[in-house]
């Protein structure tokens, strides 16, 4: 079944749980965005942990350089996944996979700028990823032309463990999960809805609705 994850682009940790409260009846990850974990260091994440133990907490760290340090402070500080971009040396990836090893979490590569997104997500994923993050970032998605349904196409030709995220919507996520993939993500979609426990509800239930071949 796919996984419905709540991305919080918001800036404080205050806001953040307080979506998150609205929320969390409906989904299966919590991921605090890089912007709000840049805005207020990583006692978010503790903060995220604390009040949602039953929650897979993900930190969007971007990492892009000294891939087990990094990884390993977002881990201490509570996170349960973490993200390292894809487009960065290999060292960098499979130092955070060590990280993880060591204390029993997981990475996501994140392939936003990766050319290439399917041959990357293959070759990532035999480095022990948890899943490939196929992603168009928010600047990206303001593009002219952007549409999600390439990362669909491309998570079905990649046939590996993947999410999509980028302007993922209700709209948009039963093909999503039609594609196979194992995580739905989902920032504005929810967090910039009037009712953002209604459209969490929502999108969860289209997740529901749909069933994979
Ligand atoms: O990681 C991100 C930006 O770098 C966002 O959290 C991700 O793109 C999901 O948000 P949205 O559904 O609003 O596109």
């Amino acid at each position: 079944m796919t996984k419905l994850q709540v991305a919080i682009d918001l800036l404080t940790t205050e806001a953040a749980l307080e979506l998150a409260h609205k929320v969390a009846p409906y989904v299966d990850i919590i991921e605090l965005g890089t912007p709000l974990i840049k805005s207020e260091g990583l006692k978010v994440v503790t903060a995220m942990k604390a009040a949602f133990p039953d929650k897979l907490i993900f930190a969007d760290m971007k990492i892009a350089d000294t891939g087990f340090l990094e990884a390993e402070i977002a881990f201490l500080a509570g996170a349960d996944l973490v993200t390292v971009m894809g487009a960065v040396d290999n060292a960098t990836i499979k130092g955070a996979v060590e990280a993880a090893k060591k204390h029993g979490k997981k990475v996501v590569v994140d392939t936003i700028g990766v050319k290439n997104r399917v041959e990357r997500a293959q070759e990532v994923t035999a480095f022990g990823v948890a899943f490939v993050e196929l992603h168009a970032g928010l600047d990206e998605q303001t593009l002219a032309g952007y549409s999600v349904q390439t990362l669909i196409s491309e998570g079905r030709l990649a046939k590996v463990p993947f999410s999509v995220a980028g302007g993922v919507n209700i709209d948009t996520i039963k093909d999503v999960v039609a594609a196979g993939a194992d995580v739905a993500v989902a920032g504005g979609a929810i967090y910039g809805a009037e009712d953002p426990a209604a459209a969490a509800k929502a999108l969860k239930e289209a997740i529901n609705s749909v069933t994979v071949a």
